[in-house]
């Protein structure tokens, strides 16, 4: 997913997380709406405590879309089924399998993110284990997920002036909201709701966020 660079800020980008629950034929309508909206680095398929066989089944379908366009899929939770359908990486929580099983797991070249709510202390641990981008949050209340942690932006420019492993901004985040977290320092926007429930639709909201990215960018 790119580190920065020494010499200046790389552009933030675009995360991408599935609702909890989908229907899949509507889903996949709803995800080329939202790649054909502009910028996206990654996905990540978020079907929360769904079967495997249904998770699987959405694989076979979004991943060809993914890869076409060129944006990095990840599944949430799962790094054996991440493996298994050979996706490019996964996303772990502090409740899930440590980052260092799913490494192993995974090998080298995939792409592993771990959740550190709030916490320097959890992004220091992660950071160090070799995680590729830690993840704050949620900064605002978010309508896809329930038990979450307040995050406060600060924690993103302290990130930002500690280390070069990128940041991913999580929870609430919207078109209207986003700003004071590029301010902020963080790499990338993860984004459920603010996409899919946009007033005018999944392409025009990632159209709207990566206008939002070079407004802040060229400030
Ligand atoms: C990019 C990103 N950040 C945070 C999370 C949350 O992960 P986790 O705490 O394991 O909670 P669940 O998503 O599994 O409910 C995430 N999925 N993605
Ligand atoms: C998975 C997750 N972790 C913290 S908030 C959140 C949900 C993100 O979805 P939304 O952008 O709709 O708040
Ligand atoms: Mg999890």
């Amino acid at each position: 997913m790119g580190t920065a660079p020494e010499d200046g800020r790389e552009r933030p980008r675009l995360y991408l997380i599935s609702p909890a629950v989908i229907d899949l034929d509507t889903f996949e309508m709803a995800f080329r709406n939202a790649i054909a909206g502009g910028d996206i680095a990654c996905f990540q398929l978020r079907l929360k405590d769904r079967p495997a066989e249904e998770i699987i089944t959405a694989t076979k379908r979004l991943l060809p879309i993914a890869q076409d366009a060129g944006v990095a899929f990840l599944l949430n939770d799962d790094a054996e089924l991440a493996k298994e359908l050979d996706v490019d990486g996964v996303h772990v929580g502090q409740d899930d399998m440590p980052y260092k099983k799913a490494r192993d797991i995974l090998g080298p070249e995939a792409i592993i993110g771990v959740t550190c709510k709030n916490s320097r202390h959890l992004a220091m641990i992660a950071g160090e284990a070799g995680a590729d981008y830690v993840a704050f949050g949620a900064f605002f209340t978010s309508s896809t997920k329930s038990n979450t942690v307040k995050a406060e932006p600060e924690i993103l420019e302290w990130w930002s002036a500690t280390t070069l492993i990128p940041s991913v901004a999580i929870g609430g985040i919207t078109v209207a909201n986003a700003e004071i977290l590029l301010e902020s320092g963080a790499d990338f926007l993860a984004v459920a709701g603010g996409v899919w429930d946009y007033k005018d639709g999944p392409k025009e909201a990632v159209t709207a966020f990566n206008r939002m990215i070079d407004k802040v960018m060229a400030t």
